[in-house]
């Protein structure tokens, strides 16, 4: 089979198999070559390890670190129609490379959200690992199953109060828009918190903690963002701001669960990248445009492998001035470069000049668009795509 990217709104609903392996190489190619993170993790439960910023937390762990992983992931093989999710082809290109490397690396195909893969999980633990040092927390979904009742909860993206308008991409058209959208009701806040707050990190960590399979100074991390004035009506001040909020009130009760035992809890503050998280929120592709440009012209542009051996070896494995390293709310920033004030300033002065006609040129907006198919493998350096391809690739996962 040959295969074309197809855009529909903000995800590709085709992938590339060989594009979406290559991008996992590069990335275990980069970390390889920065190094290896000194006092780093050995054994690394990974929940949501399949793209984004968890698949980069767990090659940082594996080939920086020389971690055993166990990731969970929730992704799609390829059917007779249709290839398989991006996750699910670099889920398995990660297999394949950590087995090559002789790395212990089992994979959960499965909500993350049930109690059965928190079950499974533990039994993996028990089974193969006896105890784990590190648990990264990397989920992102507009949905969560309740564990105990079965009710279906969704997440928004709306500001809070009143209606957001600004000017943003339609992304199909590549044209500036005037983008509104509508406060979230309170009960929307109320099942964006649910979704994306720190409850279900919290019973995480309960059952690991009760099931006696967390080492003694093990450590936990969750991913925010924050961002600045430009994006905080709809994100930080939005209900999705709301949902990070209880991440930070969940970091702070499992950190003092986990200090008793010398280890912690940390929310690591990240910069803004091109996800299919990320690409689904308003506004987020001309932000991510312009502040791309900006970065990449300062010399501080970074990927999402930039940040996350960033945040182990300069933040989370080291020792050398702990206190420094935290903010007032214990969170890890990496997003300290992103939040220069000479960053967010040139991009305010940017925002309103932007129109159809410069947005190419003024903006890093088709290295948005670049990023993007990348994302599903599409436009990797060095993949022929005129090339015959076979959707169906196997690994040993455990599906729930
Ligand atoms: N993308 C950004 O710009 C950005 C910036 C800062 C922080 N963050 C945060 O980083 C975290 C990860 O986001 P991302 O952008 O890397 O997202 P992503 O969409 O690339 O990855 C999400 C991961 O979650 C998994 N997942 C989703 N629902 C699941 C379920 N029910 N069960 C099991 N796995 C499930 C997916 O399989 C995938 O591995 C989020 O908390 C996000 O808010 C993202």
């Amino acid at each position: 089979m040959i295969i074309k990217p197809k855009i529909r709104g903000f995800i590709c609903t085709t992938t590339h198999p060989t594009g979406c392996e290559k991008n996992v190489l590069d990335q275990i190619a980069k970390t390889k070559a920065n190094g290896e993170i000194k006092n780093g993790p050995k054994k690394v439960l990974v929940i949501g390890s399949s793209s984004g910023y968890g698949l980069s937390s767990r090659i940082a762990a594996a080939f920086g670190s020389g971690a055993a992983t166990i990731g969970v992931f929730f992704e799609k093989p390829a059917t007779e129609k249709k290839p398989g999710t991006a996750g699910w082809y670099n889920a398995a290109a990660f297999d394949k490379a950590a087995h090559e490397a002789g790395l212990y690396a089992k994979s959960i195909n499965g909500d993350a959200f049930s109690n059965e893969a928190r079950d499974k999980v533990i039994e993996l633990i028990k089974e193969d690992l006896g105890e784990i040092d590190l648990v990264v927390y990397s989920l992102a979904s507009p949905v969560r199953k309740m564990p105990e009742s079965g009710e279906v909860i969704r997440s928004v993206l709306k500001p809070i109060g009143e209606p957001y308008r600004s000017t943003a991409i339609d992304t199909n058209r590549d044209v500036i828009i005037d983008a509104e959208i509508e406060p979230a009701t309170q009960e929307e806040v109320d099942q964006t918190v649910t979704v994306m707050g720190g409850q279900d990190w919290e019973l995480w960590m309960s059952a690991l903690s009760e099931a006696g399979v967390l080492a003694e100074g093990a450590r936990t991390v969750a991913y925010s963002y924050i961002g600045s004035d430009i994006t905080w009506p709809i994100y930080w001040h939005g209900a999705l701001g709301k949902a990070k909020e209880d991440l930070d009130r969940a970091s702070q009760a499992i950190n003092s669960e986990l200090a008793k035992q010398g280890g912690g809890a940390n929310v690591a503050v990240l910069k803004s990248v091109v996800t299919q998280a990320s690409s689904a929120i308003p506004v987020m592709p001309l932000y991510l445009s312009m502040v791309f440009k900006v970065m990449r012209e300062k010399g501080l542009h970074e990927g999402c492998m930039d940040q996350i051996y960033r945040m182990f070896a300069e933040r989370l494995y080291n020792d050398n001035n702990p206190a420094e390293l935290v903010d007032d709310s214990n969170r890890l920033r990496l997003d300290d470069w992103e939040l220069r004030e000479d960053v967010q300033q040139a991009c305010r002065d940017l925002w309103p000049q932007i129109t159809d006609a410069n947005l190419f040129a003024e903006t890093d907006y088709q290295l948005y668009k670049d990023e993007f198919l990348k994302l599903f493998g599409f436009g990797v350096d060095g993949v022929d795509y005129e090339a015959e391809v076979d959707p169906q690739v196997e690994f040993d996962v455990i599906t729930l």
